[in-house]
């Protein structure tokens, strides 16, 4: 896309979102099943995309990609009228005849960045939210994943707003450009290191950003556990998607491992329908050099040409091995011995934060520990990623794993601002009077008493609150023409 392209593109979406038509909630209930539909009606051309860039299965583009989306818009289509109500707060004395309330209005003109290993997932997933909080989006899918990257750019104008919800296609130069550009919030998907330029990009706008990024996501086995179901567990998380997955365990703290790569991609993965591949040769190169000096204890054959890598396991890793230091992202498990959970606990807390952390045991004691001493964006027990799919969880990381979180009504709240609103009437200005000069001692006691107390939301406390509230008014009355009497009979 052409560099002016771009900019029309950004000033196009904000002058449609001044027009206020977002604001309607029927507006964005049409959109959200613009976007339902545009999934049902090209599930083929999906499916095509991410064949093309992934070599994903069906199944997997079905589970991975498009049913966490259908539950994302159903969800945010049933619960919109309550995600917008007024929220009415608890409040003080000084305020108890008045509503006050936090209501959530959209930000303005919000821009998604994707990642290419859920090229689809990605980009749609946080786009639900950012629609149903009435925002417009810009859209920028990742270069890598190009069939998906086009694919989006043709579908989404032909189903959505085309000048509310713009798609920006292009790589580096483009992205730079759009940085440059201002946004009210950016959700970036993807790396650390990218994850920096977009947020200096951000600074210079004063622009809040939401960072999902990756890292290495620790495993922990414990002896007390079943052992089968765990490995084909965590075998199952790590080499979906050919281990790019930014949850995937990233390696194991344990010493044994029993096999079940067989089970699933039989003799020989490369023919298994259900195997993918590596994007690119760029990343195979790089898991190839995450090998270099290892013994390989299963798998490890690679063939270039159909950018493949076997399920790979290495036993026995030194913690400072080269595998060790960044996040794998591709078809590789090292294990690494540690003498029990004091140890894994101490490993874990050495390195930065991980975006998940996994723990196999069937000692509760053992689960609350690790919990309580460690730290992850998420954690899941006794299974691999599934915090993932449950849409009442946040998902986001903690310190170098990603700023803020997403999924269900958090991506509403990510992409709404809180406003906070009081609204008063010119009744009970007696109430008011202990704030007004001239101050006396006797204002100052009323005033710290009627700020000091708070009272809850309900209906009818707020009906017994209003009694008093009228009460203590009169008694301010009263007492108040006594207070002028005072001061006019005690000049000075
Ligand atoms: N937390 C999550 O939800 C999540 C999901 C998927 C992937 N990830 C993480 O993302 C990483 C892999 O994804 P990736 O390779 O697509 O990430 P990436 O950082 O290379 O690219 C992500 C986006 O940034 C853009 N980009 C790339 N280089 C840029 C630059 N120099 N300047 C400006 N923009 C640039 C790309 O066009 C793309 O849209 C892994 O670390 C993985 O763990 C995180
Ligand atoms: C149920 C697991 C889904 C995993 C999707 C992860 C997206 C990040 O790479």
């Amino acid at each position: 896309m052409e560099m002016k392209g771009i900019q029309q593109a950004v000033a196009g979406a904000r002058m449609a979102y001044r027009t206020g038509r977002t604001r309607p909630l029927a507006f964005r209930v049409k959109q959200l099943k613009a976007l339902q539909k545009m999934l049902t009606e090209n599930e083929d051309k999906i499916f095509q995309a991410l064949k093309k860039d992934l070599h994903k299965s069906q199944f997997d583009v079905a589970i991975f990609e498009v049913v966490g989306l259908q539950n994302e818009i159903t969800l945010a289509l049933n619960k919109l009228p309550d995600w917008t109500a007024p929220e009415f707060v608890s409040k003080n004395m000084l305020t108890i005849m008045d509503e006050v309330y936090i209501h959530r209005e959209p930000l303005g003109v919000v821009l998604i960045m994707g990642a290419w290993n859920y090229p689809l997932a990605l980009v749609i997933q946080p786009l639900i939210g950012a629609i149903a909080a009435g925002n417009a989006v810009v859209i920028k899918p990742s270069e890598v994943s190009e069939n998906m990257a086009q694919l989006l750019q043709k579908l989404l104008p032909q189903y959505l707003d085309k000048e509310l919800y713009p798609v920006v296609n292009g790589a580096v130069p483009e992205t730079t450009e759009l940085l440059k550009l201002q946004f009210d919030h950016i959700l970036f998907t993807g790396s650390s290191s990218v994850g920096k330029i977009v947020m200096e990009a951000a600074a210079k706008h004063l622009t809040p950003v939401t960072l999902e990024l990756g890292g290495k996501s620790p495993c922990y086995i414990n002896k007390n556990c079943n052992l089968d179901v765990a490995c084909r567990r965590i075998a199952w998380a790590r080499y979906v998607n050919c281990g790019q997955t930014c949850i995937a365990p990233d390696y194991i703290l344990f010493n044994i491992w029993l096999d079940p790569l067989q089970m699933f991609y039989g003799d020989d993965p490369q023919t298994s329908p259900d195997y993918g591949r590596i994007v690119n040769r760029h990343h195979l190169s790089r898991l190839l050099s995450l090998l270099e000096g290892l013994k390989v204890t299963h798998g490890g054959d690679y063939n270039t040409q159909q950018l493949y890598l076997a399920p790979t396991i290495v036993a026995n890793v030194d913690p400072n091995a080269k595998v060790m230091q960044e996040e794998i992202f591709g078809p590789v498990l090292p294990i690494v011995p540690v003498a029990g959970a004091e140890d894994a606990i101490n490993f874990i807390n050495n390195r930065d934060k991980p975006l998940a952390l996994y723990i196999f045991t069937n000692d509760k004691k053992l689960i609350n520990r690790m919990i309580a001493e460690t730290s992850s964006g998420g954690v899941t027990v006794n299974d691999c990623m599934i915090h993932y799919s449950i849409s009442s969880l946040p998902f986001g990381g903690i310190g170098k794993s990603g700023i803020g979180a997403y999924h269900g009504k958090f991506t509403f709240e990510t992409f709404s601002h809180r406003r906070a609103c009081v609204i008063k009437s010119f009744r009970m200005e007696s109430l008011n009077s202990v704030r007004y000069p001239p101050a006396t001692e006797s204002k100052l006691k009323w005033t710290r008493w009627l700020l000091m107390k708070s009272h809850g939301s309900s209906r009818m406390k707020q009906m017994m609150i209003g009694l008093l509230g009228v009460l203590i008014a009169m008694a301010l009355k009263v007492n108040n023409k006594y207070l002028h009497l005072y001061s006019a009979t005690h000049p000075g």
